[in-house]
Formats: C-alpha cells, sequence, structure tokens
C-alpha cells in the first residue's frame, strides 16, 4: 500500500507542532473555529506559521467563516490548505481555492451512503473531500473523537481525491486504511489527553503506525 498523507489537527502549541515535525506527519491543522478547544488565535497562529515554514503544510480548519477571517488566517499564518469544515456548498469552495490560489478540502460528515452522493458534488469544485463522522447537534461539527462505518468507502469513486478523519487514533488507523485505501489520514482528539491537549507520544505513535499498515 502506498503511504497515505498524514495530518494532524488542532495544533496549538509550538510543542506539539514540533513532535508532529518530528514524528514526520505531512501536514499539521491549525483550528479557526472559536468554538474549538483547539481553536488558535492569529498571533498564535502567526507563531506556528513561522515554525512550520519549509518543514510542514499547514492547514488552516475554518467553519462557514467569511473571506475576511480566512484572509487573516492565511497571512498570518502562511497557510498552504484550506479545510472547511462547515456547510459550505461547491460554489464556496471554488470560489475560496481561486480567491486565495490554495487547496481546498471540504470535509463530508457521512452517517449513510446519500452522504456519498453529497461528496461526489464536489468534482472540480474541491481538491479533497476529507470523509468524517457526523457528529450529534449542538456539538462541534469535528474534533469530537467519533468514527462512522467505513465499509461505506469500498468502491467509492466520485472523481474526486478523498482522505479520512474521525475518531482515528494509533490503535484503529491500520484498520481504517486496510478497509478503506484512504489516500491521507486526520486525526485530532486521536492523539489528545483531554480535548486541545496534544501528546507528543501519541502523535509518534499514530504516524508510526500509518507507516506501518
Ligand atoms: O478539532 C476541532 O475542534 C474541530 C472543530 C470544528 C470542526 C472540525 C474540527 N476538527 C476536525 O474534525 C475531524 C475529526 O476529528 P477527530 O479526529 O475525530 O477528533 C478532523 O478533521 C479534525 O481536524
Amino acid at each position: 500500500m502506498t503511504t497515505p498523507a498524514i495530518k494532524i489537527c488542532g495544533i496549538n502549541t509550538p510543542t506539539a507542532l514540533d513532535a508532529t515535525i518530528a514524528a514526520r506527519a505531512d501536514y499539521a491543522g491549525l483550528v479557526f473555529f472559536p468554538r474549538s478547544p483547539r481553536n488558535v488565535s492569529l498571533n498564535d497562529a502567526a507563531i506556528l506559521g513561522s515554525q512550520a515554514k519549509g518543514r510542514i503544510g499547514t492547514v488552516g480548519l475554518f467553519v462557514d467563516a467569511d473571506d475576511s477571517l480566512i484572509a487573516e488566517a492565511v497571512a498570518a499564518a502562511s497557510l498552504t490548505v484550506l479545510q472547511l469544515h462547515g456547510t459550505e456548498p461547491p460554489d464556496r469552495a471554488a470560489h475560496l481555492r481561486s480567491r486565495f490560489g490554495l487547496p481546498v478540502w471540504k470535509a463530508v460528515s457521512v452517517a449513510g451512503t446519500q452522504d456519498l452522493a453529497r461528496a461526489a458534488s464536489y468534482r472540480g469544485a474541491a481538491d479533497l473531500v476529507l470523509f468524517d463522522a457526523k457528529t450529534p447537534p449542538g456539538t462541534l461539527p469535528g474534533g469530537m473523537g467519533l468514527s462512522f462505518d467505513w465499509s461505506l468507502l469500498n468502491n467509492w469513486s466520485g472523481g474526486v481525491n478523498w482522505g479520512l478523519a474521525g475518531g482515528l487514533s494509533a490503535r484503529n488507523v491500520v484498520n481504517a486504511l486496510q478497509t478503506t485505501r484512504a489516500s491521507l489520514v486526520d486525526t485530532s482528539s486521536g492523539v489528545e489527553t483531554a480535548p486541545g491537549v496534544k501528546d507528543p507520544d501519541m502523535i509518534a505513535a499514530f504516524c508510526a503506525a500509518v507507516r506501518g499498515a
């Protein structure tokens, strides 16, 4: 199996970023969503962005954000990818890709096969669809450590690159990869000791498990 790309999301301290780079992850995710326990200020994002520059890709995670927040975050952290984790439709993804000249990843929450058809509608508008679990109403739209039935993705071909997120950890990522053959895996709470508190050993174990799969 080709080694999938690895994203560790919710990086909010220089120590966590160092651990992510040392573990040879491909992307570090910075969350720009005030309701999240992993939210970073623009000042912190600038510090993390300069630490990351040339060493690891930086993915800005946004939830139905307006262009001005995205512009400030891109400028502060020199983001290399935009991840949209809200209800952004395909034309919004396409607009942001063209406005900022950056790859756009669109999270699509999955509970059943109808969601896979929704994912296919991002063909040509997003560079990658990130399948994640549906979260309960009134909670965060991601970062909850919830997974979905990975077998739904068997033989999925919506004509757009895709990755897998939702409840991944060192313990289950090998099984997830064997089931789905995802080309990218993304984790946040699976490498934490508490919401927003990353653990360097868990980050290293996750990356080692992906490479051993
Ligand atoms: O991490 C968050 O706080 C978050 C907030 C709002 C939307 C998405 C968020 N996280 C993303 O959700 C998936 C799955 O996370 P987990 O591994 O199940 O904790 C992942 O892409 C996170 O980056």
